[in-house]
């Protein structure tokens, strides 16, 4: 009798100090077990809880979700795992982990568990509660830094718009949406005129904050669904899903006028440049996506050779 009780004495001493919550709740869910990590964390001793209703002592727990879960795992007399991803906690205490200080609440994992009687009759409810805060913040930290990465791998760095990569492909996918449903779609492709000269008279650098000038004005021009890219240097493509040509070409003449109302402020100097554009809208004879680009292209070339600083709608003529 006397080992009997020593080893009674050393489980719970066990139970008691071991580094996860355990809760035992009758069928009532009247708190029958409350271990020294669950004390620890939320403050409330075994004896103030004792016989009470989990529910009624701690009004933060879901208790409808919860219960749901509980009335399963009773009846089923199965096991139930409740994890930090579909719910970062059930109870709700402060993290006080140094290295993963900036979590405000301690990540949990939890499994649920029946426990019968000697008689074989379902008479309590367990729970483990797991402190995975570690984890749980070096994997959302992981996340995070994946979508700055993916999002990074999309912007040029210069301007903030779309690298050309990403700005390509979601060219192609406004093409392909124009293949199902034939809704308008017009691209601008555009140029800053004798951007050359910009870079030969104030050097590269102030050649460079010309690029993110224009880069701004553009950003500041655009509907929601627009989509602006870097093409090259100084050259700019911009979709424009449900606009047709002349929609597009009051948009693009819009711009050019703003480009040329807004110089730079560069050196102590309003450095002041214009840009020259070619639009194309997306019709039953482009049957490639690269056609696409090289109609607004040739269009922009005409806008260069009648002189600049003006907006040209792409005509068959252009490929005679
Ligand atoms: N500062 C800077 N210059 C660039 C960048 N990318 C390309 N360039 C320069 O841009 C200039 C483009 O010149 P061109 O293609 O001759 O055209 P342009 O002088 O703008 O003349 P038009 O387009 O015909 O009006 C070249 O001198 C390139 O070196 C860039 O990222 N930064």
């Amino acid at each position: 009798m006397p080992n009997q009780m020593n080893e009674l004495h050393r489980l719970i001493e066990m139970v008691q100090t071991i580094e996860v919550g355990l809760v035992m709740l009758d069928k009532d869910y009247r708190v029958q077990l409350w271990n020294g990590f669950m004390e620890n964390h939320s403050g409330i001793s075994p004896n103030t809880l004792r016989d009470r209703n989990l529910f009624e002592c701690f009004p933060e727990l879901h208790e409808e979700w919860l219960t749901k879960k509980m009335e399963v795992v009773l009846t089923l007399q199965n096991r139930a795992f409740i994890s930090w991803e579909q719910r970062p906690y059930i109870f709700r205490f402060k993290n006080f982990r140094p290295i993963t200080g900036q979590a405000e609440f301690m990540y949990q994992n939890v499994t649920l568990f029946s426990l019968s009687s000697l008689t074989g009759e379902v008479t309590h409810i367990c729970m483990i509660i797991y402190d995975v805060t570690d984890v749980a913040v070096n994997k959302l930290q992981l996340k995070e830094a994946n979508a700055e990465l993916a999002e990074l791998s999309q912007i040029d760095g210069l301007t903030k718009l779309y690298n050309r990569r990403h700005w390509q492909d979601l060219l192609n996918r406004e093409f392909e949406r124009y293949q199902r449903y034939h809704e308008h779609a017009s691209l601008v492709m555009l140029d800053i005129d004798f951007f050359k000269s910009i870079n030969d008279n104030y050097g590269h650098v102030v050649g460079d904050r010309a690029i993110q000038h224009l880069a701004r004005l553009i950003q500041d021009s655009l509907r929601e669904t627009d989509v602006a890219g870097r093409y090259g240097g100084e050259e700019f493509g911009i979709v424009l899903p449900n606009t047709d040509a002349a929609s597009a070409s009051q948009f693009a003449e819009r711009l050019r006028q703003k480009v040329e109302r807004s110089p730079l402020k560069a050196e102590g100097q309003n450095i002041k440049f214009t840009i020259s554009a070619g639009i194309c809208m997306l019709d039953n004879e482009i049957a490639q996506n690269s056609d696409w680009i090289r109609r607004a292209d040739a269009a922009l070339y005409r806008a260069k050779e009648t002189g600049r600083n003006n907006v040209q709608v792409y005509s068959k003529d252009e490929d005679s």
